[in-house]
Formats: C-alpha cells, structure tokens, sequence
C-alpha cells in the first residue's frame, strides 16, 4: 500500500479519534452529572419528602412524594447507566475505532459513499456518521460481496449497490499499522493474521474477519430453524455468538440477552465464551449444559454425568435400548401416555395429616376423574388442587373443635401465645372466643404442610407413574422394530427400578420423566424465550431436542454440529439429523455448510481429516505449519518421556499444550507419570474447573469446542482406539489443535490412523 494512502488514512483515523476524545469528555461529565445527581436525591431524600401520616391525605401526599422521588432517582439512575454504557463504547472505540472502509455507489445518488466500519456506530452530529456498528445493514456489504453490484438486506427489503474500494486496517493504540485493499470478500491477509495468533482460555470476537458464509448464519432473520454442520474449526461456534450480538443489535428494544439461551457441551466451554458478547459491547446470553437444564428440576436424583454417559461402555441389548429411548417414537410414547392418563391410570400418593389420610389416593383419584374428558391433563390437575384446598379450608372447623386442638390450646406457654398473637395484646369479649381464635390459628399451622403438599404436587406419585409408563411401553410402541423383546425390556425397566429406589438416573430417562412431569401438570413453558441455540448438536438426541422445543414452544432455534465430531460412540447420531426434519416447518428450515476450517494449520487439517472415511469434505484454510507427528514408544517410561520432551519444546516456541486423553482415567496415569518426573501439569477433572495457564491434560469429552496451540493426544495406541467408532472421536482430539500436534502412542499406533497417507505426518 502506498505511503499516501497510509497518510491520507492516518490523517482521516487522527481526525475521528480527536471526535471520540471530545465525545468522551462530554460524556464522562454527563456520567458524573448523573452519578451525583442520583446521590443528591439520595441525601436530599429525608430533607425533601414530607411525612405527615395523621390525616388520610397527609398520606396521600407522602406517598406522591415518596413516589416522585423514587421516579428522580430511577430516571436518573437510568440515564447514569446509559452515560457509563456509552462511555464504555466510546473508550474502546478510542484505541481502534474502526477495522474497514468501503467506497459505494447507491442507485439514485449523486455521489459516491464512503463508511467506516467498527465495532460500535458513532456520529458527532445526529446524521453524521464517522463510524458504522458492524451489524449495521449496509456493513453486510464489507463481508458478503466481491467489487461490484452488491445486494444486502434491510429492514426495508433488499437495496444494491455497486461497491468500488474495500480496505482494510489493523490499528492498535491509534495507529495504523497496516491498511491494504481487497477484492475479495474479506482478504485472506488479514485472517492470516487473526489465525496465526496464540490460543487463550477465552475465545475472541471475530468481527473485523467474518467470512461471507458465516455472515448468512449471523443475520438470519427468517429461519424458524437454522441448521449449521461445520467441520471441526469452521466458525460455528464463532458465528454463533456474533449472531447473538447481531440479533440483540438488530431487535433492540425488543430483545433482550435474557431470551436467548445457549445449550453448551460443558461446563468448560461455557467459561471459554463467556467474554465474547461482553468484548462486543452486549451482555451474556443465558448459559446451560443439557445436564444442568434437567438437574435443577430433580435436585433429589443423582442424573448421569458427562463422564458416566461417555464411560459407560454397552452390550448390544443396552444399545438397541438407548437407540429406541433416543428416538421421536420414544417421545411420542410418552405424549401418547400422558393422553391416556386423561381416562385411567394416574397414580396418587394419599395426602395425609396427623398419621392418618387427610385425603386418600381413592378419594383424590375419584376427584381426578370426576371431571368431564374435555379436561386437559393440566387442568384436570389445577381442578383437583383447587377441590383439595377447598377440602382443606372446610377441614378447619372441625379440627378447631377437636380433643387435639384443645389440648394444644390449654399446653401454650406465654412464648407461644406471643407469637400467636403476632406481638400485638388482643381483647376478646370472652374465653370462649379467645379459645377459638388461638385453635384456629393453630389447626391452620398444622395443616399448612398438608396445604403445601398439595400446591407443590406432592400427592401426585410421579415415580411409580414412571414406572408405569415404562412397563406400558410394550403396548405403546413395536418393540419388535427395535430388535428388542420383551423380557430384555422388562430386565432394563426392573434396573431402572433399581436405581430409582437409589435415588440415580440416566440422562434418557430424565429427559423422558420431565417430559411426562410436564405433560401431567402443564407446565407453563418458558414462553419468553426467543432464540435457543445449540451447540455441538450431534451430542444430543432427537428425544433431548424435540424436548427442548416442547419447552420453548416460541423460539427460534439454530443448531450448529458437526456429524463427524460424534464422541458419544455407543449412541448412534445418523438418524438424528432425519428425525430432525420432521420437527420443524420444511419452509421455514435452512441449512448452511460450513466446509473451510480455519483453527489448525493446513498440514494439520489435511492429517485429521483423513482420520474419517468420508472427510473429503473439509477444506484446510491455508496457512502454513510442522507436519503432524506421530511418536510410538516400546513402553509407558519412554512415551512419557516423549510427552515431556513435546512439552518443553513446545514451551520454548511460546506454544501453550494440551494433553488430551480418551478419559479421565487414562489422564490421570499421564499426570502423574509427569508428575513423578517433576513436571507440573493441571489435570482437569471435572467440567466445573477451569482452563489453567499452563500445561494442562484435559480428558476428550471435555476438551469439546475448546482450542490449544498445540495438542498432544495421549496414549492414541492400538489398545485405546481401535473401533471404527471411535474415529470420530480421535478426529475430535486431533482437530482441537491450531498450530503444532504431536500423537504418542505406546507398544503399536493406532489401527484408525493406518490409513493416513505417510507423507501427511512425520514419524519419530
Ligand atoms: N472468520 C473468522 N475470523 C477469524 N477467526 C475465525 C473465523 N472463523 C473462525 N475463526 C477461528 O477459528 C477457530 C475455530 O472456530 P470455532 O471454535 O468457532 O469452530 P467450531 O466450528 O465451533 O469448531 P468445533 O466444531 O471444532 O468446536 C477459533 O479460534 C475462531 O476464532
């Protein structure tokens, strides 16, 4: 790029951030104004309101000017809090206001156009503006389209325009550092560099580098579903949190980051993100594991962990069975049950009081079913609450003037009778009436447990009508088809059983038994929420799915996966996507694929790719790196020592490693064969810890989503990985390396890698 076109942009970036500096002086006076304002009001609080409580409109005109007061200090406390957002905006855009220019000519318009573009729009006068927000309609233009006629989306309908000069900056501190012009969408100069940096514990915003495929997935409006399959490292999970950013920018005033969710793999990868949105000036989204979406609603139950759900090892019945309780079929099961439950079957617990039933399961069913079949199940449910506590309430008369009411009267102390009387003396006429007014209160003390039973449901026996539904399944569903017979289902729900009574139970069936729960008292779903996005789809079943659209019935979904990074391998992901399509409306779906992958090196993609026999697919982005290596040691000393050998080159290269294992046993032998060396490493356990500076040993199924420098895999011998489905797994491991992998085996590699092609890794 020529010198004066660096000075000329130099002199124009100069001229914009003198404008943010006098905007940011204006604005912290604003601030501080606001701020001691707020404080004023606070003080002249007790000066200022007048309080006269001896005539009815002496309270009238305390409570008016309690009221006005109140209304000062929120409205001043709002525009404090919008001077400090504005403030922050404008600090950051002070050190880099804007990373592109585009030069433009709209149909109709005399001139052409000049915008820049950053991470927030600011203007020095209402239609003046020096700088463009990134999500701004006409910013689609810098990301989506070659020189030339460019189309892009407003709220108003599709505008073109012929686009005649894009450019592109780096600026740090103020200064240009390097400015270049592209014709392509966005250079590949420019993401060379973003990809060549280190790794860190928390992912980044990509905004000045979006490509023109993950800017469709970042300003879909119209899809009811957005499905992205992506290689491992295609910018799925990047393209979806600058889609929320996209989304709380485009429907501002309307949307708020509280109705979005995001459905993450783990704990880890939660922390990982967690700085992306605020980097970009918006608050974070709601964060949940599918674990956590069901483990808050039966605190009670063990659920089965990531770690058990990834360990648990299964013969060929126990497969067939997550197969089917996997499925659309088992979901519809359960809805087909809870329809029959509105005609028979539901099971009742007695609701008692004093040892004896104040309503039995009899009477209460006998309620249930009293009312007509054009009842729904939540209804009917309502109306048995309602004539229990109507029950309840006429129970009290007679409790008053029972022997135990009595007795419980004559044996109050003063302590006691203080509290009855809520600490104010009372006057009865007479001992009878006072009698009265103490039993009372106390029947109503001793059936508020029976009361809070029946609001919280506690009479219905949602256990055994589990149970029930799993000894129904033979009626409801063609056992048959699912390669199972009936004795295999019986022995599985008597295990069930069994672990119910110990208070555990597996991830299917939770999803399953909160379904039914949810069916039975209708629940009233989380209709707030309006966009639910999805990571790491193919980690979750179509019955985990159809589930979370059951509960968020007016959402929006986008779910991003890659079909290949299944780590799950004794569940079976290939029906998922079929059974997908028939959720959701065919018009309103859209698919996007994402084939380039832009985390590891050329040579490393080209290596993990060909770990798959269908990954032909995946596009390397290029950028040049070490051949993968590939290290077999005759025994578990020399493999460690080949670790720790990996590990202080990498340190010397100023690359951060990641050991990962296959599970967290076999992470824990590799720490502590470092460990017995001297070497310090973190080993990460659970998904509760977080990522560490450092070395750290990270088992698979926790390293999901997540990125290193660089990766050593972990004992990838013949005796660790030898299935067909596990390919997918060691695809995973390898592909969360962005600059150098190192793959130690001990005794003999991996039958899953021979057919790599030699010249794709270098052996030592
Ligand atoms: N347009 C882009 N500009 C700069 N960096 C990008 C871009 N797209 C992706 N990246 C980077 O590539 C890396 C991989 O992205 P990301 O983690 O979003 O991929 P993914 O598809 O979710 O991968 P996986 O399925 O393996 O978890 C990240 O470091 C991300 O910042």
């Amino acid at each position: 790029m020529t010198d004066s076109i660096q000075k000329y942009e130099q002199k124009h970036l100069d001229g914009v951030i003198t404008k943010v500096q006098e905007a940011i002086a204006k604005s912290s006076k604003d601030a501080k104004k606001a701020e001691t304002d707020s404080k004023s009001i606070d003080k002249n609080f007790s000066n200022e309101v007048r309080i006269n409580t001896s005539t009815y409109s002496g309270m009238m005109d305390t409570a008016i000017s309690v009221r006005q007061q109140q209304q000062l200090l929120s409205e001043r406390q709002n525009s404090w809090q919008h001077a400090s957002q504005q403030l922050n905006v404008l600090k950051r855009l002070e050190k880099r206001p804007y990373f592109a220019r585009i030069d433009f000519h709209e149909a109709g318009e005399k001139s052409d156009e000049t915008i820049y573009i950053g991470l927030g729009s600011f203007s020095d006068t209402p239609d003046h503006f020096l700088i463009y927000d990134w999500r701004a309609p006409i910013s689609s233009v810098y990301y989506d389209g070659e020189l030339g006629n460019v189309s892009y989306e407003t709220p108003d309908g599709t505008q073109e325009v012929d686009v005649k000069l894009k450019r592109q900056f780096t600026i740090e501190d103020g200064k240009i550092v390097t400015v270049f012009d592209t014709n392509e969408t966005i250079g590949d100069q420019m993401l060379l560099k973003a990809l060549g940096n280190s790794s860190d514990t928390k992912m980044k915003s990509i905004v000045s580098t979006i490509q023109k495929e993950q800017n469709k997935i970042i300003r879909d409006t119209h899809s009811d579903l957005l499905f992205v399959q992506g290689a491992a490292g295609s910018g799925k999970t990047a393209a979806i949190l600058q889609r929320v950013a996209y989304l709380l920018y485009r429907y501002r005033g309307n949307l708020t980051a509280s109705q979005v969710i995001m459905f993450s793999p783990n704990q880890i990868f939660n922390d990982y993100v967690d700085q992306v949105l605020p980097e970009l000036g918006e608050h974070n989204m709601v964060q949940m594991t599918y674990y956590q979406f069901t483990k808050r609603r039966i605190p009670n139950m063990e659920v089965e962990t990531l770690q058990q759900r990834f360990e648990s090892r299964t013969d060929s019945v126990s497969k067939k069975i997550r197969t089917l309780e996997n499925s659309l079929v088992y979901f519809d099961a359960v809805t087909k049950y809870a329809e029959h439950l509105g005609s028979a079957d539901m099971k009742f617990r007695n609701l008692m009081f004093h040892d004896k039933p104040f309503a039995s399961q009899e009477k209460i069913q006998g309620i249930y079913y009293g009312y007509n079949e054009n009842y729904r199940l939540g209804n009917r449910l309502d109306a048995t609450k309602e004539a229990l506590l109507k029950s309840l309430n006429s129970r009290i008369g007679s409790e008053v003037r029972s022997k135990w009411a009595e007795q419980a009267v004559q044996s109050l102390n003063h302590e006691d009778l203080e509290k009855l009387y809520g600490g104010e003396p009372k006057e009865f006429d007479d001992s009878d009436k006072e009698f009265k007014f103490l039993a009372r209160k106390l029947v109503i003390q001793a059936l508020q447990p029976v009361r809070n039973a029946i609001v919280h449901n506690r009479f219905l026996n949602i256990n055994a009508q589990y149970v029930h539904f799993l000894r129904s399944v033979p009626h409801l569903i063609n056992l048959e088809k699912a390669g199972l017979t009936q004795a295999d289902w019986q022995t599985y729900v008597e295990e069930v059983v069994a672990s119910l009574k110990n208070h555990a139970i597996s991830l299917n069936n939770t999803s399953a038994y909160l379904y039914l729960y949810d069916l039975i008292v209708g629940k009233k779903d989380e209709r707030d929420m309006r966009y639910v996005f999805i990571d790491e789809i193919q980690d979750y079943t179509a019955f985990q799915l159809a589930y979370l659209k059951y509960n968020y019935p007016r959402a929006k979904f986008t779910l991003l996966g890659d079909l290949n990074q299944s780590i799950y391998s004794n569940e079976s992901t290939s029906t998922l996507l079929a059974e997908l399509s028939t959720m959701f409306d065919k018009e309103k779906t859209r698919v996007i694929q994402l084939e380039k992958s832009y985390r590891s090196t050329q040579q490393i993609t080209d290596f993990t790719k060909e770990i798959l026999k269908n990954g032909e697919a995946i596009e390397a982005f290029h950028r040049e790196g070490d051949l993968p290596v590939v290290s077999v040691k005759p025994s578990f000393d020399l493999a460690v020592k080949r670790v720790q050998a990996q590990m202080s080159q990498n340190q010397k290269d100023g690359e951060s490693t990641a050991i990962i294992g296959k599970s967290v046993a076999e992470c824990q032998k590799i720490t502590e064969g470092l460990r017995n060396q001297g070497e310090r490493v973190t080993l990460i356990k659970t998904e509760n810890q977080r990522l560490a500076e450092g070395v750290v040993v990270v088992p698979s199924y926790l390293a999901k989503g997540l990125e290193f420098d660089a990766v050593i895999v972990w004992d990838a011998s013949d005796a660790m990985y030898h299935d067909e489905d596990e390919r997918q797994l060691l695809y995973t491991i390898c592909s969360r390396a962005m600059h150098r992998l190192t793959i130690v085996a001990t005794e003999k590699m991996s039958r899953l890698l021979d057919r790599i092609d030699s010249s794709l890794y270098k052996l030592d």
